[in-house]
């Protein structure tokens, strides 16, 4: 891939747990992610993301297999400003004002943008003036996502950004992250909010047991994973089971509901050679697909992508 932003291979991250059994929460990651892209890291509690997003930063070493950012080592990078990070965890100051935070931060960076244009892009404007302490835990996330922005960077990995937040700020969020992504930055972000990713994201990884369980892009990954269902009324005569496609029947009432990956030939079939009527299609959501991907079947690969490892 040309213009490699991240670039991991046969990653792996060993820890021990409570009973001193040494385990790997990340095993055997390999990814690549170009210049550009807009990436939704998704997994259940404990699946590694946050593991695997410290070692692209270089808070944490690998045990083995290498990670390398803009083609050198994450420190380079993050010396270099190409890499702002808003993490789980982090202190913030609470005694400082929120401008006082950004500006000490500021004086850090080599060429930091204006304090008004950050102040600006992370919505804090009109909270410029007020204790860390005092702002609620979405503001503050707003704070860090200030600070990750400062140097301008290339790449913006974001590790559960907006959590703390209610539904309107995560909707003002990720319409503040569209203009950062429209200028061409490279944003990685994990989420618990399926619904983020499925907006947001164009290419979703899904972790589960430290290892890359899908990776593809988004709209295959729904399609693939999560098959759609199509509802109608059948005539007695039409066995739903024997149609084309159908993978499962359900019938409430007098309605049959049938999952399939070909929605469109069903539908096609049913209307045309049957007197099915009171047709609806729903295509199958991401969620669908990551507890299909992430529970039933942890090894399963995703066919259909050219990132499936
Ligand atoms: N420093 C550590 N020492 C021991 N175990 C650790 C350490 N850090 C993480 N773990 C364990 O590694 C596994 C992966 O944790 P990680 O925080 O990467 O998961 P995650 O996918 O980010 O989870 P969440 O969605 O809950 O944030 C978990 O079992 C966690 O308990």
């Amino acid at each position: 891939m040309n213009n490699t932003v991240i670039e991991a291979q046969g990653l792996i991250k060993s820890f021990k747990d409570g009973s001193g059994r040494t385990f790997n929460a990340v095993d055997g990651v390999n990814v690549e992610v170009g210049s550009g892209e807009i990436i939704g890291l998704l997994g259940p509690n404990g699946a590694g993301k946050s593991t695997l997003i410290d070692m692209v930063l270089g808070l944490t070493k690998p045990s083995s297999g290498t990670v390398r950012t803009f083609g050198g080592t994450p420190h380079q990078a993050i010396a270099h400003g190409r890499i702002g990070a808003v993490l789980q965890t982090g202190g913030l100051l609470p005694n400082l004002t929120v401008r006082d935070t950004i500006r000490m931060i500021a004086a850090t960076h080599r060429n930091p943008l204006p304090l008004d244009t950050v102040l600006d892009q992370a919505d804090l404007t009109h909270l410029a003036d007020r204790k860390v302490v005092k702002c609620s835990g979405g503001e503050q996330q707003r704070i860090r996502f200030a600070l990750a922005i400062l140097s301008s960077p290339d790449l913006l990995i974001l590790d559960e950004p907006t959590s703390g937040m209610d539904a309107n700020a995560r909707h003002t969020f990720w319409e503040s992250m569209k203009t950062q992504a429209s200028s061409g930055r490279t944003i990685v972000f994990a989420t618990h909010y399926i619904e983020e990713a499925q907006n947001f994201a164009q290419r979703i990884i899904m972790v589960g047991n430290g290892r890359v369980v899908v990776d593809g892009p988004t709209d295959d990954v729904r399609a693939h994973a999560a098959p759609s269902q199509v509802s109608a009324v059948l005539p007695d005569d039409v066995e739903a089971s024997s149609l084309p496609g159908v993978q499962s029947v359900s019938i409430d009432g007098d309605r049959t509901t049938m999952t399939t990956d070909q929605s469109d030939e069903l539908a096609r079939h049913l209307l045309t050679r049957t007197g099915a009527t009171g047709l609806t299609i729903s295509a199958g959501s991401l969620e669908d697909a990551f507890l299909a991907l992430t529970t039933d079947r942890p090894e399963a690969s995703f066919a259909g992508s050219d990132h499936t490892h």
